[in-house]
C-alpha cells in the first residue's frame, strides 16, 4: 500500500457478525458416492436409514447347545433328563433340522439359532455324554427363554435413522456402513481450499536463514487445519509484496477453489497488499464482507466473496492467522460439509490462571482445557502473542477473555472453543 493511503475506512464487526456473514454465502457442496474405504473422516451428506436389521437373523451369543427352554427347563430342575444332540453348526452355517421336544443342537459363537430352539446354553454348563453311541447332554442350570440369542433388530432396526448428514466418518461409522453394506458412502464432496501467503519476507522451509528473512510457517500451519476440517489443500504458493501478483493469483484461484485463505498483508503497513486488495476489489462479482473484526488478535482480519466464492485474508501474525482460521474458515468448511458448528453451545470452565491484560475488544487465547472429577478448568498458554506461534502446538482450545479494562481472574468462568489438536501420545 503507498505511503499514507491506508487511512481508507476499516468499521469493525463483532465476531458473531462476522461468523454470521460468512454463513450467509456458504451452501453445502454437492454430494458424491465415495468407496467405503476411502471416506475415513469424510462428513455423510445425507440421512442414512438402514435397509436391513441388525443381526439380520436368531443368532447364539455363545459356543453352546440350542435347545427349547420350557422342556430344558424342566430337564435341568427336575429330572434331568437327557437331550440328543441332533446337528452341529459353525458359524456361516445354517442347520436343515429343527430342535424338537428332546434335542439339541450344537452352536457356535455367531452361528443361526436353528428353528424350534428359543434359549443357547453354553458348553460349560452342560454335561456331555454318550448313550447308546449318541451324543447327548444333560443341563446343569435352569434355562431362561431367549437366554443367550441375539434377535434380528436387536441392534438395529431396519428403517432406522444411522447417522445424519454431516456426521464424520470415524470407526465407529465404518464397522456401521460396512455391517450395513454401504460399499458406495453418499459424502459431501470435499471443499478444495487455496492457500495463498504473501510477503517478501519469506523463505521456503527448506531455505538457510537470511537477515531479515523467515521461513513461511503459515501455509504449513493453514494447510493441516484445512485438512483437518475436510478440506483438500491447493497449494498456491507465496507472492512477494506486490498487488499486480496478489490480485492475478487470487483471480485464477477462484476459479477451481471452493474457498481461498490469504495469509499477511493486512494490516495498514506500506506493503500491506491484501488490505489494497480488498479496498480497490470492484465488480458484480466481488463483495466485502468487512475488513476488521472487534477482536484481537486478528482484528485487520477481512473476508469478500468473489465469484461466489470466500476469500479470507488472515493476518500474517502466527497466532493472529491460527485464531482468525478456527473463528471464520473452520465454520464455513463445515458448513460446507452440511454442519453449523456455530449452533453448538460453547464450552464453559473455569480459568486457572490470571489473565490481566485488559482491552477494549474480546480476545481468543490459547489455552490448554483439562477435565478431572468432572470439572472441566482452562489454564492460558505462555506464550500467548500474536506474533507467536510456539504455544499453538500445546493448544487444545481457545479462551474467550470478554472486552475490559481487567482482564479476568483466576476462579472465574469463561467460554472456550475446543480444537481438535490433541497432543496426548495416542
Ligand atoms: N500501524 C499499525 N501496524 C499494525 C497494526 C495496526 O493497526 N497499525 N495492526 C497490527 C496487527 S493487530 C496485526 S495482527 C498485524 C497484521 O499484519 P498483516 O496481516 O498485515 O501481516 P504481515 O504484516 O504480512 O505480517 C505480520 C507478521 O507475520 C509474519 N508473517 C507473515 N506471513 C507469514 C507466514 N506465511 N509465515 C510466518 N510468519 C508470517 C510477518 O513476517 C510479520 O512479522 O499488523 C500489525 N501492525
Ligand atoms: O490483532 Mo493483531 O492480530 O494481533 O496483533
Amino acid at each position: 500500500m503507498k505511503k499514507g493511503s491506508h487511512k481508507y475506512v476499516r468499521r469493525a464487526v463483532k465476531v458473531d457478525y462476522a461468523q454470521h456473514v460468512i454463513l450467509q454465502h456458504i451452501r453445502p457442496l454437492s454430494s458424491e458416492y465415495a468407496s467405503i474405504d476411502s471416506c475415513l473422516n469424510r462428513r455423510i451428506s445425507e440421512s442414512l436409514l438402514s435397509k436391513e436389521c441388525m443381526p439380520h437373523f436368531r443368532r447364539s451369543g455363545l459356543d453352546g447347545y440350542a435347545v427349547w427352554s420350557e422342556e430344558a427347563g424342566s430337564a435341568s430342575t427336575q429330572n434331568k433328563a437327557c437331550l440328543r444332540v441332533i446337528d452341529e453348526v459353525p458359524a456361516g452355517s445354517v442347520s436343515s433340522l429343527q430342535v424338537v421336544p428332546g434335542t439339541a443342537i450344537r452352536v457356535m459363537t455367531g452361528s443361526a439359532v436353528p428353528e424350534g430352539a428359543d434359549a443357547v446354553v453354553m458348553f460349560e454348563q452342560t454335561d456331555e455324554l454318550q448313550l447308546d453311541g449318541q451324543d447327548c447332554i444333560r443341563l446343569k442350570h435352569k434355562v431362561e427363554y431367549g437366554q443367550n440369542i441375539a434377535n434380528p433388530g436387536d441392534e438395529v432396526e431396519a428403517g432406522q435413522l444411522l447417522m445424519g448428514a454431516g456426521t464424520r466418518v470415524g470407526p465407529g461409522q465404518m464397522a456401521l456402513l460396512a455391517s450395513l453394506g454401504y460399499e458406495q458412502v453418499p459424502v459431501y464432496r470435499r471443499p478444495i481450499v487455496g492457500i495463498l501467503t504473501t510477503g517478501s519476507e519469506l523463505i521456503a522451509v527448506g531455505e538457510p536463514l537470511q537477515p531479515g528473512k523467515i521461513r513461511n510457517s503459515n501455509a504449513y500451519m493453514l494447510a493441516a487445519q484445512v485438512q483437518q476440517y475436510g478440506g483438500l489443500v491447493e497449494h498456491l504458493g507465496t507472492v512477494s509484496d506486490d498487488i499486480d501478483q496478489v490480485v492475478s493469483t487470487i483471480h485464477a484461484a477462484v476459479q477451481n477453489c471452493d474457498m481461498l485463505i490469504v495469509s499477511g498483508g493486512v494490516s495498514v503497513g506500506d506493503y500491506d497488499v491484501m488490505a489494497q486488495f480488498f479496498a480497490a476489489m470492484s465488480g458484480s462479482e466481488a463483495e466485502l464482507l468487512f475488513n476488521k473484526v472487534a477482536m484481537r488478535p486478528g482484528c485487520p482480519t477481512s473476508a469478500a466473496v468473489i465469484n461466489k466464492k470466500l476469500v479470507f485474508g488472515l493476518s500474517g501474525n502466527p497466532g493472529a492467522c491460527f485464531v482468525g482460521f478456527e473463528l471464520f474458515a473452520r465454520p464455513a468448511l463445515l458448513a460446507m460439509q452440511g454442519i453449523d458448528s456455530l449452533a453448538q453451545s460453547p464450552i464453559k470452565a473455569t480459568i486457572t490462571t490470571d489473565y490481566k491484560k485488559g482491552c477494549p475488544h474480546d480476545r481468543y487465547v490459547r489455552g490448554r482445557m483439562t477435565i478431572s472429577q468432572q470439572q472441566v478448568t482452562a489454564s492460558v498458554l505462555e506464550k500467548n502473542s500474536s506474533s507467536m506461534l510456539v504455544s499453538i502446538q500445546e493448544a487444545n482450545c481457545l479462551i474467550l477473555i470478554p472486552s475490559g479494562s481487567t482482564g479476568i481472574s483466576a476462579g472465574e468462568v469463561v467460554a472456550l472453543i475446543t480444537l481438535p489438536y490433541e497432543t496426548t501420545p495416542y
